[in-house]
């Protein structure tokens, strides 16, 4: 397989502060990868840059052509009265008046996400998992081929973390889809990503998840 995306001297510096220094990487199309790093190491920093949200000091990055981006955020608590539906929240950035083929995409992702029978469930009533299948959801609308999870299972109980990692795997075997995940949580990132980055002295390192030891996380 290819490479999706490809990273060369990337330098990011606030003021004077150096944040990270001269990145080189590429991540292959489907792969798997957990985003590591103590806080403030800069992996919302590099995410950002990826996503055209902040221009990196120095050094290029670029995708493969057609690659579409799908990002979903951490998971942040949406107020009890929040008025939408599920399927209506997920419906957020389509046109007003649906065509059918929209009606379907929305159909088929709420399948697939497992939130077909609660999608008249409003998203304030929704559990967090719930919630945040639903943010995985609007991510998918667009047909993305490479989604941006960042930090998305924190602060979700041990049940709803597996169900979303599970679907993700399955997103990933079934679409190919590739995965780039920002997480804290080791255990996760060992059972379902294949890979890893890990922010190391405003460097990152970039091994098979398997060789990642427990050394080299702390
Ligand atoms: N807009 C900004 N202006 C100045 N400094 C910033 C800005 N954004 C981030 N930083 C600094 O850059 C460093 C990296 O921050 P970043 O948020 O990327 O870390 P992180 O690895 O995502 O941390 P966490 O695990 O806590 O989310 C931090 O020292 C932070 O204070």
């Amino acid at each position: 397989m290819g490479e999706v995306l490809t990273v060369e001297n990337l330098t990011m510096q606030f003021d004077d502060q150096t944040v990270f220094k001269k990145l080189n990487f590429t991540l292959k199309k489907g792969s798997m990868t957990a985003l590591l790093g103590p806080n403030g190491a800069g992996k919302t920093t590099l995410i950002r840059i990826l996503m055209n949200m902040l221009t990196a000091t120095n050094g290029t990055f670029k995708f493969s052509q057609n690659t579409k981006i799908g990002y979903v955020p951490q998971f942040r608590n949406i107020d009890i009265d929040y008025p939408l539906s599920i399927r209506a929240f997920i419906e957020l950035n389509t046109p007003l008046f649906k065509s059918a083929s929209i009606k379907k995409r929305v159909d088929n992702i709420l399948r697939e996400t497992n939130l077909l029978e609660i999608q008249n469930t409003r998203m304030g009533e929704a559990s967090g998992g719930q919630k945040q299948r639903a943010y995985l959801a609007q991510a998918l609308l667009d047909e993305p081929n490479f989604i941006i999870l960042d930090e998305a299972t924190a602060s979700l109980d041990p049940v709803a973390k597996e169900e979303l990692m599970t679907l993700i795997k399955h997103l990933n075997e079934k679409h190919g889809l590739t995965v780039l995940f920002t997480t804290h949580d080791i255990p996760l990132a060992k059972k379902y990503m294949k890979d890893y980055l890990l922010f190391k002295d405003k460097k990152l390192e970039h091994n098979k998840i398997s060789q990642l030891t427990k050394e080299a996380y702390e």
